[in-house]
């Protein structure tokens, strides 16, 4: 691979703490205690060897679906699209660029996606339990795939626990609504987006869907919505640090004790632009029965954010897992398209102000409401 120009010294950016997943296995208590103040904030932070395995640059399984992410892209379209996700709401497979639209006015994203199915990877593969995949996931499904999706899922279990007792719920209770064993939309993800012009916008702005995600980043680009700025700010990709962040169903659960904030990926900074940005993420999902809705009876802590919260109904969806997941997806599909109301039905669990900057005026106050 060609070697790729650093992150501009330039450019500003957000600080995130950086957090020591080994510390936070073992029960240090401040590191738990910094962990927690991260994900009650903005809801992202640095995982200091998040997969087990520090320099992501050169460990074995990231750079494995690095390079499984490179060969699929490079494969004839035809090909992919035998594999691509449909406009139904599934997210697995292939996903064509400018299949999905990055804001309300319904323009087209840049970036291209391979999807692999937690169930796909962890089960009796060659058996496909979820989704079809082009031969270049095929033939690393078992040799990088299932290792990557095992590692990352037990870190990120591991989160869960913390969180869990943070929030004082009995114990297992946030395990119990990602069961390893049972159907989720949990999956692994490639992007690919080609160079463009400075700033152009490859994935709108948006919260993430499930519970937990874990981001590898070799390029900038990421940008996150800081509650109370007035602007997007980059956050810098650190060799050896992966990017995990809240999704809204841990929102959710928790009442709004945990955040999931906006974020969006535009053009990597300075010379970066010029090169094709590859990313790597997994995302921890709920079981797809599993109810959405705070936990409030289980929790004094949860119960007592929720009372105080200026919109407790944005906690309790009413939907699964799998039914949240399959609006968002679906609504943002150009082809399901019909009208800015389509863009306000992907949306998510995003503050007021965050929307009224990320989407043109006149969406801003219906946004908000869902
Ligand atoms: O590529 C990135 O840096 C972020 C990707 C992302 O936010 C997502 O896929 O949800
Ligand atoms: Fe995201």
């Amino acid at each position: 691979m060609d070697p790729l120009p650093p992150f501009p010294d330039d450019v500003p950016t957000h600080p995130l703490l950086v957090i020591d997943h080994a510390l936070v296995k073992a029960g240090d208590k401040a590191e738990v205690e910094r962990l927690w103040a991260a994900a009650t904030t903005l809801g992202f932070w640095y995982a200091d060897g998040a997969t087990g395995l520090k320099n992501h640059g050169t460990d074995d399984e990231v750079r494995g679906m690095f390079e499984m992410g490179a060969e699929t892209m490079a494969l004839p379209l035809e090909e992919k699209m035998l594999h691509e996700q449909g406009d139904d709401g599934n997210s697995f497979g292939y996903r064509m660029a400018a299949a999905t639209a990055i804001d309300a006015a319904g323009t087209p994203g840049s970036a291209e996606f391979i999807n692999v199915a937690k169930d796909d990877a962890l089960g009796a593969w060659p058996e496909r339990a979820r989704h079809s995949y082009p031969h270049t996931v095929d033939a690393r499904m078992e040799s990088t795939v299932r290792p990557f999706v095992e590692k990352t899922l037990a870190v990120n279990m591991t989160i869960l626990d913390v969180f869990n007792e943070k929030l004082g719920l009995p114990e297992g209770t946030l395990a119990r609504q990602h069961p390893t064993d049972e159907f989720s939309q949990c999956e692994a993800r490639v992007i690919c987006s080609p160079p463009a012009a400075a700033g152009s916008r490859a994935i709108g702005p948006h919260t993430d869907f499930g519970s937990l995600s874990v981001l590898h980043n070799r390029l900038g680009g990421l940008q996150v919505f800081v509650p109370g700025a007035q602007e997007w700010q980059y956050v810098k990709p650190v060799p050896g640090y992966a990017i995990c962040n809240i999704g809204d169903a841990l929102t959710i659960f928790s009442g709004g004790l945990l955040r999931s904030s906006l974020h969006r990926v535009i053009t990597p900074p300075g010379m970066q632009g010029m090169h094709t940005r590859f990313s790597l993420v997994f995302f921890t999902r709920p079981a797809n029965c599993v109810v959405l809705r705070s936990l409030e009876d289980l929790s004094p802590a949860i119960a007592d954010a929720v009372a105080t919260s200026s919109d407790p109904s944005k906690y309790k969806p009413g939907v699964t897992a799998f039914e949240w997941f399959t609006r968002r997806v679906k609504n943002q599909r150009l082809k399901n398209r019909k009208g800015s109301e389509t863009w306000i039905a992907s949306r998510g669990t995003e503050h007021t102000e965050h929307v009224m900057v990320a989407a043109p005026m006149g969406v801003a106050l219906k946004a908000a409401r869902l």
